[in-house]
């Protein structure tokens, strides 16, 4: 492997969540041609190398041939026809496997992919595109030392990361990372709908609830108190912030959350059990 830039090759490269990895890994500097992404759909493909100066490939086989590290990135329904397809190309062979795929765990794909491989589970998320992602991982005993370094190096490029002692941790990590820009988006989306629903122009709605995310978000980061304390900065007594918090609490916001949260972290545990059907 080049210690310096590995090759690596995204199965399912032009889709969401290696997409995402892929812009971000760029824009900070990693060579786009030790990146290849594959994919199915000649346009999607083409379309992909044009906006991010990598190569692409509708031949999985021909791209592997050579690959330092091999991200899988494509749906989890999927994972198991792709592997055993790309198990006789990978005998005696030793690439770094990162998955990005949730509810997998690593023992199927040591049965589907070669017993012989080092595999890590990362659990990456949208915002790797802007290098402010969140990544989780897990290795067990086959991945070395320096194979760990590499994958965090590489989902260090997009974002901070974390290694999770116990595989369940992924899932934990979903719940709280991997599936969690959506709830924020979510909550953009039902804030711009109510300020257009009460006259705010849409466009203007969105501008100001963008903003005001992204300002909570980075002031939440940059502070030394706690999301708590900064929430009540906010809240002036019989003031019109409490006014709302008291209807978020009213309508039990933090217990929904929470049931969503465990909603998340069971269906990844869900989606394993599927795999042995
Ligand atoms: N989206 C997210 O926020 C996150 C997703 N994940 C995980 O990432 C994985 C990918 O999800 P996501 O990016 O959302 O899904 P997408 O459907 O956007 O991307 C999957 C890609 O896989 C490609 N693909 C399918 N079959 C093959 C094949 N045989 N060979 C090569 N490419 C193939 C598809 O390309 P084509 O259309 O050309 O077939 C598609 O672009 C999933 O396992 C998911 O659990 C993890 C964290 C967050
Ligand atoms: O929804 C999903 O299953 C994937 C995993 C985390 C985010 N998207």
């Amino acid at each position: 492997m080049s210690a310096e830039n590995p090759k690596i090759v995204f199965i399912g490269g032009a889709g969401n969540m290696a997409g995402a990895v892929i812009g971000g890994l760029v824009a900070s500097g990693y060579p786009a041609d030790k990146i290849v992404a594959t994919g199915r759909d000649e346009a999607k493909l083409n379309a992909f190398a044009e906006s991010h100066g990598v190569a692409t490939s509708n031949d999985n086989l021909a791209a592997i041939a050579d690959a330092d590290v091999i991200v899988l990135s494509v749906k989890p329904q999927v994972m198991r026809e792709l592997l055993e397809g790309l198990r006789p190309h990978l005998v005696g062979r030793q690439p770094l496997v990162i998955t990005f795929a949730a509810g997998i765990p690593l023992d199927a794909y040591h049965r589907w992919m070669g017993e012989q491989l080092p595999i890590v589970r990362a659990m990456p998320n949208t915002p790797a595109l802007v290098q402010t992602g969140v990544t989780g991982l897990y290795a067990d005993s086959k991945v070395s030392e320096e194979q760990r370094a590499t994958a965090e190096r590489i989902v260090g490029a997009v974002g901070i990361s974390l290694w999770v002692d116990e595989e369940r941790g992924i899932d934990q990590v979903i719940a709280v990372a991997g599936s969690a820009p959506a709830y924020f988006f979510q909550f953009m989306e039902s804030m711009i709908n109510a300020a257009s629903d009460r006259g705010l122009a849409r466009a203007d709605a969105e501008r100001l609830v963008l903003q005001t995310a992204l300002g909570a978000a980075k002031l939440a980061v940059a502070s030394d108190v706690d999301v708590a304390q900064l929430k009540r900065n906010v809240m002036s007594p019989g003031g019109t912030t409490e006014r709302a918090v008291q209807r978020f609490e009213q309508g039990g916001l933090a217990q929904l959350v929470a049931d969503a949260m465990r909603d998340c972290e069971e269906r990844a545990a869900e989606m394993a059990k599927e795999l042995d059907r």
